[in-house]
């Protein structure tokens, strides 16, 4: 079996009879980084959003890592899904430091142990000297990457992120996506990146997904995404 399952998935806003998915499936390896393109409507955020537990599906299955996340009469809360997720936006919480943002999803170990993971985490960010300063005092290149190391502190079993260079300049975008293609290899976390960019995908990714079209959707009853290898 593999680590991400997603099969038969049915999925349409408010129950209405427009779907966004009918009857869509995918399959992802352990330690597989996936980029997930498509044109703009074609479902990327909304798999994340079923992906992570912000949405229910109205059928199908979710599995991550051996365990049944969705389908049935099963339906596992976010907080209890092990899915990270970094957005565009960043996300970090304004009130605290970043040291506190990255230690947030620490909070069942002991201090101690969660000092250690936090530094670590920092130091693999390269944020190490700015632990004490809150997200408005780093530049967007340092509040992205102190987001990464937050959404990767807790070792989730999936890794989410939905167009996460789309705030950034052209240079800095360049060394983040090395940064972070370096933090997957090292973390071996399996993940999926949600870009409209197909050279972000291909600097980082192992496997492209090529999301059918929205006209497509409604004309294909089980449509498979195109699996691209690089
Ligand atoms: N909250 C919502 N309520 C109703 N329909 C929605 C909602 N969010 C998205 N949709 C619709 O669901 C479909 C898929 O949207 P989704 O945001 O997942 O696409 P996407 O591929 O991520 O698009 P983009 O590349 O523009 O971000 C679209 O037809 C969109 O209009």
């Amino acid at each position: 079996m593999a680590y991400v399952e997603v099969s038969g998935l049915r999925y349409a806003y408010g129950g209405g009879r427009d779907n966004v998915f009918n009857g869509f499936s995918l399959s992802l390896e352990k330690g597989q980084t996936a980029g997930l393109l498509g044109p703009s409507g074609s479902g990327k955020s909304t798999l994340l959003r079923l992906l992570a537990g912000l949405d229910a599906p109205l059928d199908g299955r979710i599995a991550i890592g051996g365990t049944l996340m969705a389908g049935g009469s099963v339906f596992v809360q976010p907080e209890r899904r092990g899915v990270g997720l970094v957005f565009q936006d960043y996300a970090l919480f304004p009130h605290m430091t970043v040291g506190q943002n990255v230690a947030f999803g620490l909070r069942g170990m002991s201090r101690p142990e969660r000092r250690k993971v936090v530094g670590e985490m920092l130091g693999m960010v390269r944020l190490e000297d700015f632990a004490k300063r809150y997200p408005h005092e780093l530049s967007g290149g340092q509040q992205q990457r102190a987001a990464f190391a937050r959404a990767l502190a807790p070792r989730p079993r999936l890794l989410l992120l939905d167009e996460p260079f789309s705030n950034l300049d052209a240079d800095l975008k360049a060394s983040i996506r090395r940064e972070l293609k370096q933090l997957l290899r090292q973390t071996g976390i399996t993940s999926i990146l949600v870009t409209h960019d197909r050279e972000d995908a291909e600097a980082i990714c192992d496997t492209i997904i090529m999301m059918p079209s929205g006209d497509k959707r409604e004309t294909v009853s089980a449509p498979e995404p195109a699996v691209v290898r690089l």
